[in-house]
């Protein structure tokens, strides 16, 4: 269990408001210099109130590191864990600072995100750009990303079995993920590649094949931008309204886009899909994201090792499932390029 020459792990994630007063500071943090209708915006404000103001993505992380904590600690590795975000406190730039005052010298960080895009990919190593200005005495090695990884993909394979064990002949396995511009998509793992939307496809193929469902489709949520910006469709709402009109009469959602059940899944889809479900009269069931599952906290420990050793020179395993292959550790300079104006990043 050689970790070396790694001396911390730092989970790198999106953030999101604790209390009701956070809410528009946060949206107004995500949003920054993006042109997000303030309707919008308000919109999404609203989601958060109906919760309390608060999201769970924070507490979601809290978990998943005391899971990855005790992890570590059972399998005899020493490494300590930080955490910061893009959009909310703890924010990245002290999880930096304090990785600097503990002597942290080369740091692992793995992002809270399966996926290649500018949002979930090239977004995060620009914020870390700058929350790394004037602490180059901290190395950071960001661990690949894993949406093919047997780790993220076998408790989506889980769940969506026993959901499917529970319902009716017939039900529609609707894969469910974030959906993003249309360009945003086009860009991402370099120009023309399309990766977002392959990278879904394999994961719902592979989801589908293993859970042994007859008949499923790929749809998205979440939608924001302007109307006039194309996006990735159908949105799963329509999806819904689709599949009822053909006859199905009952929906198994799985979230292959997320990681833990934040605000996206709760409202968006248990919120709002789940309403138009019912209105339909169709059956709903929504399984869990990977969370902390034991395969998903396994993952993250693999990933470390595995890194570890292409650091040392030597030529790790690398776990992956289906065909395509493990994403590269390090992005092509023009992966994931968000179309305004390349900002510079970390590697
Ligand atoms: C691909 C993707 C992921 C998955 C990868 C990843 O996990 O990173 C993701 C995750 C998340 N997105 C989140 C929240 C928001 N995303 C927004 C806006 C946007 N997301 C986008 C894409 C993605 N987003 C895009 C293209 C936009 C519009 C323009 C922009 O801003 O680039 C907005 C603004 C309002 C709105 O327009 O909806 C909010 C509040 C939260 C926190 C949830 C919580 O609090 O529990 C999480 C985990
Ligand atoms: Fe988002």
């Amino acid at each position: 269990m050689d970790v070396s020459p790694f001396d911390a792990l730092l989970l790198v994630s999106f953030g999101g408001p604790e209390h009701p007063d956070h809410v528009l500071p946060f949206l107004e943090n995500v949003t920054a210099g993006r042109g997000i209708p303030r309707e919008r915006l308000e919109q999404v404000g609203e989601h958060y109130h109906l919760f309390g103001g608060r999201s769970p993505i924070n507490d979601l992380n809290r978990e998943l590191i005391d899971a990855i904590r005790k992890d570590f600690a059972d399998h005899g590795i020493d490494l300590p864990i930080y955490w910061g975000n893009r959009n909310w406190d703890p924010y990245l730039r002290d999880a930096m600072r304090q990785m600097a005052n503990d002597g942290v010298r080369n740091a692992a960080y793995l992002v809270t995100s399966a996926y290649s895009s500018y949002s979930g990919c090239r977004q995060y190593r620009e914020d870390l750009f700058d929350a790394h200005a004037g602490l180059d005495e901290v190395g950071l090695t960001r661990l690949r990303l894993y949406f093919n990884h047997p780790g993220f993909v076998t408790p989506f394979v889980e769940a969506t079995a026993a959901a499917l064990a529970e319902a009716p002949a017939g039900t529609h396995v609707v894969f469910v993920t974030h959906s993003i511009p249309t360009a945003m998509d086009a860009a991402s793992g370099g120009p023309g590649v399309h990766a977002y939307r392959q990278q879904h496809e394999e994961v719902a193929r592979l989801v589908a094949e293993g859970a042994g469902a007859l008949r499923s489709s790929l749809v998205y949520c979440s939608r924001s931008g302007s109307p006039h910006v194309p996006w990735l469709e159908p949105d799963i709402n329509d999806e819904l309204r689709d599949l009822a009109a053909s006859g199905v009469r009952s929906v198994v959602v799985v979230p292959i886009g997320f990681v833990s059940d934040h605000m996206e899944v709760i409202y968006d889809l248990d919120t709002e899909a789940a309403a138009t479900a019912k209105e339909l009269g169709l059956r709903y069931d929504r399984v869990d994201t990977p969370g902390t599952h034991p395969a998903f906290v396994e993952m993250v420990r693999g990933l470390v090792l595995e890194r570890a050793a292409v650091e040392r020179g030597e030529g790790p395993l690398r776990s992956v499932v289906g065909e395509m292959p493990p994403n590269p550790d390090v992005c092509p300079m023009d992966c994931c390029v968000n179309l305004r104006a390349p900002l510079p990043t970390v590697p």
